[in-house]
């Protein structure tokens, strides 16, 4: 288990099949700000994968952006992705540490379950994520969770928590407030015109709601 800050804003690549398209969107969400990037692709077969993942990799690691494998350990291990992101019908966390080492992230969905995450964090996951909090057009069979949830995992977490499911521009800053230090992004900023712009947005409001909290405390 590494320890990191984990801090603003975590995109998740839409299902896309042209290589290009994708490398360029994430380009200019990286561009805009995006801390994370996590590779999800639900239809890609395993050819695609791997040359979406290196490309991806390669990317990432030009800018200095951070890059997560969603479900595919093996796949991160393959193009050094910096960990993956599991789920309850992924790789178990002790298995995936064995395989990954202890230099790499693990994150771990744990859907509207406090426990969940406090079992995760023991079993050495680097984050964890709550969520669906509001309705998601990329993911739809999800549970929802709520920011009272969020409020009682901050205190009893050690660990970063990311907030996921449908998440806009209106609605992130009270997931922020509420104590997510990450929140992870498919549509709303992959389904823009201007990716850039929009992780701009998203990015200032971990800034703005920091600078509110200090100020007011
Ligand atoms: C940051 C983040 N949080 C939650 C998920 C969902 O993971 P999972 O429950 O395994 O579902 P799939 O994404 O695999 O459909 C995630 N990917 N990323
Ligand atoms: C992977 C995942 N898990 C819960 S919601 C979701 C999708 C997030 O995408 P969006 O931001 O478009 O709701
Ligand atoms: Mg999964």
């Amino acid at each position: 288990m590494i320890s990191h800050e984990m801090n603003g804003l975590y995109a998740i690549t839409p299902g896309i099949t042209d290589t290009t398209q994708l490398c360029e969107m994430t380009r200019q969400a990286i561009a805009g700000g995006v801390q994370y990037v996590q590779y999800r692709n639900k239809i890609a077969d395993y050819r695609l994968r791997l040359a979406q993942a290196n490309a991806l990799s390669k990317l990432c690691k030009q800018y200095g952006t951070r890059l997560i494998i969603n479900d595919h350990y093996d796949l991160a291990i393959e193009v050094d992705a910096d960990g993956i992101h599991i789920g309850k019908e992924d790789i178990a966390i002790t298995d995936a540490r064995d395989y990954l080492g202890k230099n790499k992230i693990i994150g771990v969905s744990c859907y509207n379950q406090l426990e969940l995450a406090l079992g995760a964090e023991r079993m050495g996951a680097d984050y964890v994520a709550f969520g669906a909090f509001f309705c998601s057009k990329t993911k739809t069979n999800t549970v929802r969770a709520s920011t009272d949830l969020l409020s009682e995992a901050k205190k009893k977490l050690n660990i970063p928590i990311v907030a996921i499911g449908g998440i806009t521009l209106a609605n992130a800053s009270s997931l922020i407030a509420h104590g997510s230090n990450s929140i992870a992004v498919c549509h709303e900023l992959f389904g823009t015109q201007d990716i850039q712009f929009v992780a701009k947005k998203f990015s200032q409001l971990f800034f703005r709601t920091e600078q509110t909290f200090s100020s007011s405390s």
